[in-house]
């Protein structure tokens, strides 16, 4: 059990509090509050270039930001990272090395593989291959599992869905909404459809705030450009 659970309910709350990115004369992230509870999916939306990747970033600790608060029920933790199970990261580009089998990537992450794949027979047949041997929409399906199934009270996922194809898709869903009851997930992704039916908050990043939706989402998807009018 991770040290960070210490709420009577059980559940541990992560927050990202005044985020401000600034790249030369653009600010990129101005003022960003937000929270991911254990138990949550959390969707972050946002146009090509409205941040969602560099905030990621600094939730993770992996860009430097001078007065970038995150918290872990209430107590700061900067960069998150170093905190032993508390949180891990998908980013964009591939995370595992392309040298690294199925196996023992799931085994440097402390994952079960047999459990982390049980509900995709295709890679089941493919344990002893090299990541780099995969196709792209498996690897990358394989990384998100690892890192969902990794023992961590929260995990931030960087375009998971993204090459994978629309069964998996499916299934990797499903997979996301079973095991939120032992963590909190943030995702971003572009693939909306999937990714709106799974969450519990969703907020969107636009013109450098952070706007959380409720009510009519797709209406203020629309509204803010996001979605098609
Ligand atoms: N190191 C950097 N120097 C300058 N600008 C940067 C740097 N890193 C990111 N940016 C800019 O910050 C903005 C936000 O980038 P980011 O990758 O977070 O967008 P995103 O919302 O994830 O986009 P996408 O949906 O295309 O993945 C972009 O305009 C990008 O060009």
């Amino acid at each position: 059990m991770s040290k960070f659970h210490v709420n009577q309910s059980g559940v541990q709350v992560l927050e990202a509090d005044g985020i401000r990115i600034v790249f030369g004369q653009r600010q990129v992230l101005a003022s960003i509050y937000l929270q991911v509870q254990t138990g949550q999916i959390v969707g972050l939306l946002g146009r090509n270039g409205s941040g969602k990747s560099v905030l990621l970033q600094t939730i993770f600790g992996a860009r430097a930001v001078a007065d970038a608060s995150v918290r872990v029920n209430g107590r700061r933790v900067v960069p998150a990272f170093r905190e032993p199970g508390l949180l891990n990261y998908l980013p964009q580009e591939a995370l595992v090395p392309p040298s690294l089998s199925l196996a023992k990537a799931a085994r440097l992450l402390g994952v079960d593989v047999d459990q982390a794949t049980a509900r995709f027979p295709e890679l089941r047949s493919q344990l002893g291959k090299r990541v780099g041997e995969l196709s792209g929409g498996s690897a990358r399906l394989v990384q998100a599992l690892l890192l969902l199934h990794q023992p961590t009270a929260f995990s931030l996922f960087d375009e998971p869905f993204s090459g994978v194809m629309p069964v998996h898709v499916e299934t990797l869903a499903e997979e996301m909404q079973r095991l939120k009851s032992r963590k909190g997930l943030l995702i971003t992704d572009h693939r909306y459809a999937e990714v709106l039916p799974l969450c519990d908050v969703v907020y969107l990043l636009h013109q450098g705030r952070l706007l959380k939706l409720e009510g009519d989402v797709r209406g203020q998807l629309r509204d803010h450009g996001y979605l098609a009018a």
